[in-house]
């Protein structure tokens, strides 16, 4: 693998496309670098498929430009020595074996065939490599699309919803592999319409709804912003606990007999007032906000993305 420590490994500006009626992409705009596993995260219909199209160079665009390496993917002499991608993990040849799926890929590529068992052993399906891929379960086939996307060594990986059909286990495994492309220097895109998957995977996150970013930013910077100032008190003078604290300034709300949130003053804070006021507790915890959470941050003033969000869609 060739690292590229200098330029993004994808570079998508203003990208437009319209189908009819539906403006699918409407000034999307973002990067992907090495080293860091970038979420591309939105509900469904954002946008994201049809943006990976376009770096792949399958869809046209009415505007807009997307490089990897500084250069459209259809310019490249050897595109899978630079990106490798999986879109449709459905899409393979029933009768074909994992094992001669990816020969006949790499053949075609001028890759080397013994790439194929190293990429066969690393996404874990050598004991299936010699069945149908058609009696793949949907994890298996994401596996094997994982694999065929490594063929080449690429610095630049991107996957849409690699998630997608994955039992516990398999997801666990997919979010440990993700993180080791990144540790091995490598870009990865990888697409979710649920945050939660790419809990403890991603390091920066593009939020996207209505064919354009919402936002682009740092998973630690996130969550740290959505923690801010929220504790979790656990308090058998509950009542007493709240007075002291509302009339500190804070915002509190009963969670249960014994439970309270607090926004708007630090931990320590809180234990020095309930202290000063003899008030006794148990428990003081900052609270850590999770992906889901910061999620709801950042689309409460999203009035378009809300309404791109079906459960919302007014009767
Ligand atoms: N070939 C097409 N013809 C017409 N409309 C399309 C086509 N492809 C995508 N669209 C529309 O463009 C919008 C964006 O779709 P896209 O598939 O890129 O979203 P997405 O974020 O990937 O969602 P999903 O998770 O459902 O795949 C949607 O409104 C979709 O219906």
């Amino acid at each position: 693998m060739r690292p590229h420590p200098t330029a993004p490994g994808i570079v998508v500006a203003g990208l437009r496309k319209r189908y009819g009626a539906t403006q699918a992409l409407d000034g999307m705009s973002f990067s992907v670098h090495p080293g860091q596993v970038t979420g591309f995260v939105g509900p469904n219909g954002a946008g994201k498929s049809t943006t990976m199209r376009v770096i792949l160079g399958l869809n046209a665009v009415d505007e807009g430009t997307a490089l990897i390496d500084g250069k459209p993917y259809r310019s490249l002499r050897q595109p899978l020595s630079h990106l490798g991608s999986l879109l449709d993990a459905a899409a393979l040849h029933p009768s074909r074996s994992a094992r001669n799926h990816l020969l006949w890929l790499a053949h075609s590529q001028g890759l080397a065939a013994r790439r194929v068992d190293q990429v066969i052993e690393q996404v874990g399906l050598a004991s299936a490599a010699r069945r149908k891929a058609g009696g793949y379960s949907l994890g298996m086939r994401q596996r094997l699309g994982i694999a065929a996307a490594l063929l080449g060594d690429p610095p630049i990986i991107m996957l849409d919803e690699p998630f997608n059909g994955m039992d516990p286990d398999g997801i666990i495994w997919m979010r440990g592999f993700l993180r080791s492309l990144a540790a091995q220097g490598r870009a990865v895109l990888a697409s979710s319409h649920l945050m939660s998957e790419l809990q403890d995977t991603a390091d920066h996150l593009v939020l996207v709804g209505r064919g354009k970013v919402i936002a682009d930013a740092g998973v630690a910077d996130l969550i740290a912003a959505a923690s801010q100032n929220r504790v979790a008190l656990r308090t058998m003078a509950r009542p007493e606990a709240m007075t002291v604290l509302a009339r500190a300034g804070a915002t509190v709300e009963a969670i249960g007999p014994d439970t309270v949130t607090v926004s708007g003053l630090p931990a320590d804070r809180v234990v020095t007032l309930l202290r000063e006021s003899g008030v006794a507790f148990s428990e003081v915890s900052a609270h850590r906000a999770s992906l889901e959470d910061v999620y709801l941050e950042l689309t409460r003033e999203a009035v378009e993305f809300r309404a791109a969000t079906p459960a919302q869609v007014r009767r």
